[in-house]
């Protein structure tokens, strides 16, 4: 009976989606550490803590907030909440938990400027991305979309407050990233959405709109992505899995266009996140073939 209760709070925190929060925090992190001595790799360690904590308890509290509009929507009325296996008061208690704990939890360790961080982060998810914009605007995902690139700036500002602009970067590449990501899903679920009352781009947008603002902001993520190597942040060897990252992008948005269906939505969908894992994944390798050198 334990383990059934764990288990369905685990699931309420969406695993399946703060893992690569958690991912993108540690590249931050280790992006910062240039020798390997322990107490870094004790701070690496307490920003791994917080950003599962603070993505998992940002979720608590945007399932809590969203626990109407989930239980209409076929694709997620079976979570925990919804479906009744966890209770509001539960579910509420332990999203503010969690989240309270990864801003204290960077506070013993006196990492301030990442706390700070941390707080904007649930702020933005829970208040102005969830609680505010996501029931009234199509864009909620932009001034919302802030809340998960924040791991990677919590990820370095914990191990280190040496200023870079490489952070910064990965930062808005993770911008970038967000309306390609989010909208190509919003297709696919688009009349679930209405049923929901969400104005997803989709749900408000004809097909041929929603597919060129899916293709634009495509577009718009290559450029980025490729603009770090032109500044001199990056080597060749990133713009180069970059351009071969970016090909199935083309060709999916290109489908999507010439064809909007939800299979083709869903293609894009879910290329997003390893696209996303293997960018931060080879900017991870470059940097550590930087510190052997
Ligand atoms: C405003 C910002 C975002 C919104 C609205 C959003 C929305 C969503 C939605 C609706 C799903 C499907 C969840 C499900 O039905 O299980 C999803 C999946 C996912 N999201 Fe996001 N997301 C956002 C930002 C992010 C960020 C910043 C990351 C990580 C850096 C991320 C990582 C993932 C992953 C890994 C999945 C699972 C992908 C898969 O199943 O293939 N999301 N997202
Ligand atoms: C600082 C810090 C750790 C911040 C983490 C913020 C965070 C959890 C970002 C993820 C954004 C996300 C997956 C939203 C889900 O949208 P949704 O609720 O619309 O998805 P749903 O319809 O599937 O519930």
């Amino acid at each position: 009976m334990y383990m059934n209760k764990l288990r369905a709070y685990f699931i309420y925190s969406k695993p399946q989606v703060w893992w690569l929060l958690v991912f993108i925090g540690l590249i931050g992190s280790i992006l910062a550490i240039n020798s390997f001595k322990s107490y870094l790799i004790i701070l690496l360690l307490v920003a791994l803590v917080a950003n599962m904590t603070g993505s998992m308890g940002a979720e608590g509290l945007t399932n809590y907030i969203d626990r109407d509009m989930d239980s209409i929507m076929e694709r997620t009325r079976n979570r925990p909440l919804p479906s009744g296996e966890i209770s509001e008061k539960g579910a509420f208690l332990f999203g503010i938990i969690l989240s309270l704990f990864s801003i204290f939890i960077l506070l013993i360790f006196k990492r301030y400027l990442a706390a700070l961080f941390m707080f904007l982060g649930l702020f933005d998810n829970v208040f102005i991305y969830s609680y505010l914009l996501k029931r009234r605007t199509p864009y909620s995902i932009i001034l919302g979309g802030f809340s998960g690139a924040f791991p990677v700036l919590i990820g370095w500002y914990t191990v280190t407050d040496r200023f870079s602009w490489i952070p910064f970067i990965l930062f808005f590449l993770v911008m970038f990233w967000i309306p390609v990501h989010v909208w190509s899903l919003a297709y696919k679920y688009r009349d679930d959405y209405y049923r929901a009352g969400v104005p997803m781009l989709p749900v408000v947008y004809s097909d041929r709109k929603t597919a060129v603002s899916i293709s634009l902001s495509s577009m718009l993520l290559i450029l980025f992505s490729v603009i770090p190597y032109f500044l001199g942040f990056f080597n060749y060897l990133y713009l180069l899995v970059i351009l071969i990252l970016s090909v199935p992008i083309v060709i999916y948005s290109v489908n999507f266009i010439k064809k909007p269906t939800k299979k083709a939505s869903m293609r894009l969908f879910i290329y997003t996140a390893p696209y996303l894992t293997f960018v931060f994944f080879i900017v991870m390798i470059i940097h550590i073939i930087e510190i052997i050198k």
